[in-house]
C-alpha cells in the first residue's frame, strides 16, 4: 500500500505484527518498569502538551503506544481504583494542537484529533493551552466543540472568548468546579493559563494576579461547603520562576484563605517532567509532552474527621505513598505523597495494568507473570477491544489524511537539541539548507537572500527512516506565511539575526526546551541507585545490560521519578532564531575563487510569526507595510517546503528506508 506507513516485508526493523494494536509500523519498547505504582487515597493520572501525538511515536520504540492503548490502560486503572476503594482522577493540562499530521492536517486543525481525544477517554478535569488560542478558528472550535463536549470539567479560569452570538466575552469553559469524588473527597478545582499574550484577539487572558482578585475566585475559595483539597490545573509551569509560571500566585491566594488545606497543582507548558514541593501540604506535578510521558501522582492522609473521604487510609495489597512534603519542619501534616513519570508504551501500560494490552508475541513470552495474571480474563479482552477500536479509528483517519505516504528516506536523524546547534546533524543545519533550496521565488531568484526563522518553528527531531506526510507536520507544523522585505541594504540586513538572538524570542517562545528536569533543589530525597540497583527488567527478570537514552529526571523528590530507567539524553542550548544566506554571487575575478561576494542588497525572507521581532532588530524606518508575501501563491507557508525538498534530495533507499527506532546516545 503506497499510501500507508506500515511494516514492509524484509524491512530493517524486522517488525512482525501479530496483533492489531498501536499503529502499524510502530515499535515495541525493549524493556520497561520494575516497580509497581504507589496507590493512595487520591490518585491522579496526568497528561499535558499532547500536541496531537495520539498515533504515538511510530519511529520510537520507547513511546510507541497510541491513544487506544492508553484508553485501555486508563479503563483498567479506573477499575483497579474501584476495587481498592480509592479515587483515581484523569486530568489534562492542555495544548492539543500543533505537532503532528493527525492534529494539524485538518481544517481547522484538531478537527479529528480532538474527536479522538474526547470520545473514549474518561477525563475528570481538563484545561486550555496557548496552542488552543493562537488562531481564532481553533479558539472557536475549542469553545464550540471541545469545551461543550466536556461541560463543567473544562476549566478556563482566566481565558475568555468573544461569543459571536451574544457579542459578549464568555469563559471558554468554566471558571471552577466544586465536586465530590466517588469516595467522598470534596474538591475545588481551577484551570489557569500562564499570562499568555500572543493569543488571537477573539480571546482574552486575565493575568493570574488580577484573576485571584476577581469576585468569582474569592467566592470560590470561600465556598460555603467544606473543601478537602484544591486542585489547580494549568497550562502553566509547575515550578515557580520557570516559563513565566503564575502557579505560585494562585497557590498564595488560596493559601492565604486556607493555611492547611492540601493544594495539588498539575502544570504544563514547559514540556518537562517535574515535581515541586510548595509546602507541607502542597505539591505540583508536570508530566512532559507529546505522549512520551504519563504522570502519576498519589497522596494519602485524609481521615474521616478532617475530610469527607470514605475509603481506606491505605489501600491494601499495593504499595502506598510514603514521602512527606517537608523541608525538615516538625509537626508535619499527615499527608504522604508519591509521583512517577511513565514512558508511553504498551510494556509500561501492561506492567501497571496487567492484561490491559495486546502485547506483541515476543514480549508476551518474556512476561509470563503478566500474561497469566488474574485480570487476563474476559473483562480484560473487552478492555483491550475498547482501545483497539480507538487504535483502528486512528489508523483509518491516518489513511484518509494520507499521513503514512512516504516521500523519501531521512538519511540520518536530525536533532533539535540533541546535538550542538548547527552541527551537521542539527535540525537547523538541515532546515537552513532546505529553506535555501526550496524557498525561492523564481521571479526574484537573481536577488541574494537572507533567510531567518524562529527555532521554535521546528517542533521535534526528524528520525532516520521513511519521511512521511506525518513527518512533514511533525517537523514543521505551523502554517506561518513566508514573507519578505525586498532589497534591504546588506549593511542593514547582515546583523539582523545576531541582534534578534541577542534580544531573545518574543513571548510564547519556549525559553527552555528540555528533556530532563533541571534546576531542582539540591535536597535529594530518593537516589537513583535505589532504582538502578534493581535489575532493570526486560519483562522476564533478566538484567538489561544496555540502557536506552531517554528521560532522567531530577525533581524535588529526587531522581527516582522515572518509571523506566534510561541513559541521559544529550541536550544543547539553542538560540531563538536561525538563518542562512542563499543566492549570493561568487567572486569571478579578483577575490579568492569560491568566496561569496558581499551583495549590495538582499531580500530578507522570514515567516510572519516573527514579524515584530524582525522589524525591531532591523530598525531604520521599516514598518509592517514593507512586509510582502514572498512566494506565489501568496499563501505558501512553512508547511510547504519540506515535502518537495525530500522528493528532490532524499530518494536514496526508497522504498525501503532503514529505520533506527531508538534514540542513540549522541553528542
Ligand atoms: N504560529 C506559531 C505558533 C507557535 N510557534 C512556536 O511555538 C512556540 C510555543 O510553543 P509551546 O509548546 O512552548 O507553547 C512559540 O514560542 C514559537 O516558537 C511558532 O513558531 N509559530
Amino acid at each position: 500500500c503506497d499510501s500507508c506507513y506500515g511494516p514492509i516485508e524484509g524491512h530493517a526493523s524486522k517488525h512482525v505484527r501479530v496483533v492489531k494494536r498501536m499503529q502499524p509500523g510502530a515499535l515495541d519498547a525493549r524493556y520497561g518498569p520494575t516497580r509497581p505504582l504507589q496507590w493512595g487515597q487520591l490518585n491522579v493520572l496526568h497528561t499535558s502538551d499532547t500536541h496531537g501525538w495520539l498515533s504515538g511515536h511510530i519511529k520510537e520504540a520507547n513511546y510507541g503506544a497510541d491513544w487506544g492503548d492508553y484508553v485501555s490502560f486508563v479503563s483498567s486503572m479506573k477499575s483497579t481504583a474501584e476495587s481498592l476503594g480509592v479515587d483515581l482522577l484523569l486530568v489534562d493540562s492542555g495544548d492539543l494542537h500543533d505537532g503532528t499530521g493527525l492534529s494539524d492536517s485538518t481544517t481547522p486543525n484538531g478537527e479529528i484529533s480532538n474527536e479522538i481525544f474526547v470520545k473514549q477517554t474518561k477525563y475528570d478535569l481538563l484545561t486550555i493551552g496557548n496552542h488552543e488560542l493562537y488562531a481564532s478558528e481553533v479558539a472557536y472550535q475549542t469553545f464550540n466543540n471541545f469545551s461543550r463536549a466536556w461541560g463543567d470539567k473544562y476549566l478556563t479560569s482566566n481565558v475568555e472568548i468573544m461569543n459571536p452570538e451574544t457579542q459578549e466575552w464568555e469563559h471558554v469553559g468554566k471558571t471552577h468546579k466544586y465536586f465530590t469524588t466517588k469516595h467522598g473527597l470534596r474538591i475545588m478545582a481551577f484551570g489557569v493559563l500562564f499570562d499568555f499574550s500572543a493569543n488571537t484577539n477573539a480571546s482574552r487572558i486575565t493575568k493570574a494576579a488580577d484573576m485571584v482578585k476577581q469576585d468569582w475566585f474569592q467566592q470560590a475559595i470561600h465556598h460555603p461547603e467544606p473543601i478537602d483539597v484544591f486542585l489547580v490545573l494549568g497550562h502553566n509551569s509547575a515550578r515557580p520562576g520557570r516559563q513565566a509560571s503564575t502557579m505560585k500566585t494562585v497557590y498564595s491566594a488560596i493559601r492565604e484563605a486556607h493555611p492547611n488545606t492540601p493544594i495539588q497543582i498539575f502544570g504544563g507548558h514547559s514540556h518537562m517532567r517535574d515535581f515541586v514541593v510548595y509546602d507541607q501540604s502542597s505539591t505540583a506535578s508536570e508530566s512532559g509532552r507529546y505522549c512520551e510521558s504519563l504522570g502519576w501522582f498519589s497522596m494519602s492522609g485524609f481521615n474521616s474527621s478532617t475530610s469527607g473521604f470514605t475509603g481506606p487510609l491505605n489501600p491494601k495489597g499495593v504499595p502506598n505513598p510514603n514521602r512527606t512534603a517537608t523541608r525538615g519542619e516538625r509537626n508535619t501534616p499527615p499527608f504522604l505523597y508519591s509521583r512517577r513519570y511513565l514512558d508511553w508504551n504498551r510494556l509500561t501500560f501492561d506492567y501497571h495494568a496487567p492484561g490491559s494490552q495486546f502485547l506483541h508475541n515476543s514480549i508476551a513470552h518474556s512476561h509470563p507473570n503478566l500474561i497469566s495474571s488474574p485480570s487476563a480474563s474476559n473483562t480484560s479482552f473487552q478492555l483491550k477491544q475498547q482501545g483497539a477500536q480507538v487504535s483502528s479509528s486512528i489508523t483509518s483517519y491516518r489513511q484518509q489524511l494520507g499521513l503514512g505516504k512516504v516521500y523519501g528516506c531521512v538519511p540520518q536523524t536530525f536533532w533539535v537539541t540533541g546535538v550542538p546547534f548547527m552541527a551537521p546533524n542539527s535540525m537547523y543545519t538541515f532546515l537552513a539548507d532546505a529553506m535555501a533550496h526550496q524557498i525561492v521565488n523564481p521571479k526574484r531568484a537573481k536577488i541574494p537572500r537572507v533567510h531567518i526563522s524562529n527555532t521554535g518553528m521546528a517542533r521535534f527531531d526528524l528520525h532516520k527512516g521513511p519521511f512521511t506526510m506525518d513527518d512533514s507536520y511533525i517537523t514543521s507544523p505551523f502554517p506561518s506565511l513566508v514573507v519578505y522585505i525586498p532589497e534591504v541594504p546588506w549593511e542593514k540586513a547582515k546583523g539582523v539575526l545576531e541582534r534578534m538572538n541577542k534580544k531573545g524570542a518574543g513571548q510564547g517562545r519556549r525559553v527552555e526546551y528540555n528533556t530532563t528536569s533541571t534546576g531542582a533543589p539540591k535536597k535529594v530525597l530518593g537516589k537513583r541507585e535505589e532504582i538502578m540497583g534493581v535489575p532493570v527488567g526486560n519483562g522476564g527478570g533478566r538484567k538489561q545490560e544496555v540502557l536506552e537514552v531517554g528521560y532522567t529526571t531530577e525533581d524535588d523528590f529526587g531522581v527516582d521519578g522515572d518509571d523506566t530507567v534510561h541513559e541521559k539524553i544529550a541536550k544543547y542550548e539553542i538560540p531563538g532564531y536561525f538563518g542562512t544566506t542563499a543566492g549570493f554571487p561568487e567572486w569571478k575575478k579578483g577575490g579568492r575563487k569560491g568566496r561569496k561576494q558581499e551583495p549590495r542588497v538582499v531580500d530578507l525572507v522570514f515567516n510572519d510569526f516573527i514579524n515584530d521581532d524582525l522589524l525591531a532588530a532591523l530598525g531604520g524606518n521599516y514598518t509592517a507595510e514593507d512586509i510582502k508575501f514572498y512566494m506565489e501563491p501568496s499563501n505558501y507557508t512553512l508547511r510547504d517546503f519540506l515535502v518537495p525538498y525530500v522528493e528532490q534530495n532524499w530518494q536514496e533507499g526508497m522504498p525501503r528506508c532503514e529505520i533506527s527506532g531508538l534514540r542513540p546516545i549522541v553528542g
